[in-house]
């Protein structure tokens, strides 16, 4: 059930109110079934755009996103989403095991396989004791682990998110990714991953995946060869994360100054 995420030579221009935003100019880009990648680049640079495109709230001017293969031309049904802004994904008038069972209303699933799935969401997230709670009542990282429950009951093949931990505080951060790391593991999940963070990215990603300045294009792709099993201790401490990380702000930086993209550009140490 795991699916690879094709863009390919995705282009976005806005225009309206007599102004012409070239967005995205050329991404083009795979994250295999079952990969967790990151993306990084600096402000503006387009990811909510690519996003948007890759979920098919917004249509591309030109190019494309596969999904398993089949073009995306609206929102498709194995995908789900977690965004940054927690407080407004979930409904406060609805108990915490409400909010996670809502999109599964639109599979044909019997309520019995419903209050399975959102058993088990919570579960994994560690809520299982929060269900009959509204989210008013929970802390901001409990409330997006509450999101992050819902996108798992789905079962999607693919999950996308973006900034999803930017307004919680630094300890609940760092819980939040362990937890993305063992979901991801344990299920198998193709993730990608918005970050505006040089170290989460580093540390949670399979792969970092750098955009220039808008007009958009991918300024370079590094593979992170850390060890699977990473620890907020350990693994930020290594020799190789400092390396890793230098790397990503050093292109980040080239990326803000308009730097040209440099072709085959020998891989990192
Ligand atoms: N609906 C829109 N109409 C016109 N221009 C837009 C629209 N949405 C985004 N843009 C422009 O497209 C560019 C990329 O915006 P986008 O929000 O995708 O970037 P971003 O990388 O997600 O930004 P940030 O990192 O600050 O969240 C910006 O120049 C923005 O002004």
């Amino acid at each position: 059930m795991h699916a690879s995420l094709v863009v390919s030579g995705l282009r976005k221009v806005y225009e309206g109110s007599g102004r012409r935003v070239e967005a995205v100019r050329d991404l083009t880009f795979t994250v295999d079934a079952g990969e967790l990648v990151c993306l990084v680049g600096p402000s503006g640079c387009g990811k909510t755009t690519l996003l948007k495109c890759m979920a098919g709230l917004l249509a591309p001017t030109s190019g494309e996103v596969l999904l398993g293969g089949r073009r995306v031309s609206g929102p498709p049904p194995g995908m789900a989403f977690v965004f940054q802004e927690y407080g407004r994904s979930l409904f406060p008038w609805m108990r915490v095991g409400e909010n996670v069972e809502l999109p599964l209303r639109q599979k044909r699933l019997s309520r019995a396989r419903r209050g399975e799935l959102v058993a088990d969401a919570l579960e994994s997230v560690g809520l299982a004791d929060a269900a009959r709670a509204y989210p008013w009542q929970l802390s901001g990282g409990m409330q997006q682990r509450v999101a992050i429950a819902r996108a798992l009951a789905y079962e999607p093949e693919v999950l996308l998110m973006d900034e999803p931990f930017a307004a919680v505080d630094a300890q609940t951060r760092a819980d939040l990714e362990d937890l993305v790391r063992r979901l991801w593991r344990q299920r198998g999940i193709t993730v990608l991953f918005v970050t505006h963070d040089i170290d989460e990215a580093v540390y949670l990603g399979e792969r970092v995946l750098v955009l220039t300045a808008s007009p958009t294009v991918v300024r370079e792709q590094l593979k992170v060869d850390l060890p699977e099993e990473r620890d907020q201790l350990r693994t930020r401490a290594a020799p190789r994360f400092a390396e890793l990380r230098t790397r990503v702000y050093e292109q980040i930086q080239a990326a803000k100054r308009g730097e040209p993209v440099v072709e085959d550009a020998p891989p990192p140490r």
